[in-house]
């Protein structure tokens, strides 16, 4: 393993600095440093060669040139075991730098603080730092660079285990840090330009660098499907993502990707405590109730039976009646996520399973001003939209039908058009008295949901109410729900069949209102 002999350190975040570059004084490195950061170093007592010294050249424009240099980069890019480039940079009186300590102009600080103008911004683009760190991290072979403080004392370690010397493997490691250092640094400023420039509004025009693996999973889908679990880095909400676990088995993909249905659906209710119990990420249960309990308890009875190994989320602070009643005889489930826990509700839930994935979101809302993208992946391909936070304006709603609905009907017509949302297409809900009694996911047709819905109902929706997250195509389903006893019909409308379908509600004394908008989920 070859000795580092030179070391160049120029960064704008100094913390960790004087220690680390003690260290390296220490075995014997000589450091070459650049204006703020040599400063830095000397005020310590340490011996630093300017930058300036080494290129023969003063740091220019405010620092726009520095270390952008031949005698820099010659000394970086110049292969070792290559004696024409050593050749070389020998007779241009080139030393070779074989360790860069560099952290970048603070861009995305810069561009989040308030007011900030585009010339400041555009100031804060490091230029000479990237190119530097993609040097050394070129030639890992040769050179070590390390882009992040927190690496400083380990790099230390490692050099005074190893006479002053890293592993090739370890260089390597460390070029894979730093080109996804820099790669963040430009994605972040392709960003801000995007935000300037007059589309804005419009997509970016790469996704997935938008994303960082926070975990590699056991399996995806299916055993033999590799998976791993990404982080949108500029997250705004509390998601599964960002959920702490407090107890129980690794989260799985279907754990997450359920987990993140049934809390996306609690979180649409804000203004009382509400409770959803998932399945494959559809709702077999959801309750809201004027306590926590009391919606646990209409959650639960929406489908016991589907219910067993399903994920419970709920939107308030978990008491110890409550996980009780999720730990209750007979039941099993797969994952519990809440804002969070008392003390006795966290120990009533460990004792009762071994497993459990318990998981603490904190306070939830849904930013709907920055909410982010929902993504499907199609083959070869990557499909892209708005996620679907558009909340309901209740002075949109058009009551088409000759029966208007009651006061307690509007209140479930609300209650299961929030639901709905939340339900595979074709979507049909049925509800009463602010509590899911049978749901309808997924089928080819809405007729087929409605009697499904209907099924798992059985009888519980005896005048209640149904939602359809799309258009009635015909009026068939309102016949089904007719015969079930529906009283009142919530959906978006603007099927060429609507008249045949007011009057199919007219026939049968069914209210039914319109928003105007439909909430699909393929
Ligand atoms: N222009 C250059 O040649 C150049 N070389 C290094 N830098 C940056 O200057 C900063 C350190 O500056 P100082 O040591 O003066 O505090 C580092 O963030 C480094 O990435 C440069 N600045 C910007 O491009």
């Amino acid at each position: 393993m070859a000795k580092i002999h030179q070391a160049l350190l120029s960064v704008s975040n100094k913390e960790g600095l004087v220690e680390f570059a003690k260290g390296l004084h220490k075995l014997g490195v000589t450091l070459i440093s650049t204006g703020g950061t040599a400063r830095k170093l000397k005020e310590e007592g340490l011996p630093v060669i300017g930058i300036s010294e080494v290129t023969n050249f003063p740091e220019m424009m405010d620092g726009r040139v520095k270390t952008l240099h031949p005698a820099v980069h010659g000394g970086i890019l110049a292969v070792r075991d290559n004696e024409e480039h050593m050749n070389q940079i020998k007779a241009e009186g080139i030393k070779p730098i074989d360790l860069i300590v560099c952290n970048l102009y603070p861009f995305a600080e810069t561009i989040a603080k308030e007011g900030v103008t585009l010339e400041e911004a555009i100031e804060n683009i490091d230029i000479g730092g990237p190119t530097m760190i993609r040097s050394a991290a070129k030639n890992f072979n040769d050179v070590a660079v390390v882009v992040d403080p927190s690496d400083y004392t380990g790099i230390l370690e490692e050099l005074e285990a190893n006479e002053v010397a890293l592993s090739v493997y370890k260089k390597m490691e460390l070029s894979y840090k730093a080109f996804h250092h820099t790669a963040q640094y430009d994605h972040l400023i392709q960003d801000y330009l995007a935000k300037q420039l007059k589309d804005a509004e419009g997509l970016p025009e790469v996704m997935l660098d938008r994303y960082e693996k926070i975990a590699d999973l056991r399996y995806g889908e299916n055993p033999h499907q590799k998976a791993a679990f990404y982080k949108e880095k500029d997250l705004t909400e509390p998601s599964i993502t960002t959920a702490k676990q407090h107890h129980g088995k690794e989260l799985s993909f279907n754990n997450i990707n359920d987990t993140n249905g049934a809390l996306e659906l609690v979180k649409e209710f804000t203004d009382k405590p509400a409770v959803a119990v998932i399945k494959h990420a559809n709702p077999c249960g959801m309750g809201v109730g004027d306590t926590l309990l009391e919606a646990y308890e209409k959650g639960y009875a929406g489908d016991p039976l589907s219910a067993y190994g399903s994920i419970v989320a709920l939107n308030r602070e978990v008491t110890e009646d409550v996980a009780k009643g999720i730990a209750g005889e007979g039941k099993f489930v797969e994952v519990v996520i809440a804002p969070g826990y008392t003390d006795e509700a966290l120990e009533v839930l460990k004792a009762r399973w071994k497993n459990v994935r318990i998981l603490e979101t904190g306070d939830l809302f849904i930013n709907r001003e920055n909410a982010g993208y929902d993504m499907k992946k199609v083959t070869g391909g990557m499909l892209v939209q708005d996620r679907d936070v558009v909340e309901l304006d209740e002075s949109e709603l058009k009551v088409v039908t000759e029966t208007k609905p009651t006061k307690e009907q509007m209140k479930d017509l609300l209650f299961a058009w929030k639901v709905v949302k939340h339900v595979k297409s074709n979507a049909i809900v049925m509800a009463k008295d602010e509590m899911v009694v049978g749901v309808g996911a997924g089928q080819m047709s809405r007729v087929d949901s409605m009697i499904i819905a209907g099924m798992k109902a059985d009888g519980r929706q005896e005048g209640g109410v149904v939602a359809s997250d799309a258009f009635f195509p015909f009026p068939d389903a309102i016949e089904e729900a007719a015969k079930k006893g529906i009283k009142a019909v919530i959906q978006p409308g603007g099927s060429i069949r609507d008249e045949k379908v007011i009057e199919a509600c007219n026939k049968h004394g069914i209210a039914m209102v319109f928003t105007g908008r439909r909430h699909f989920k393929h």
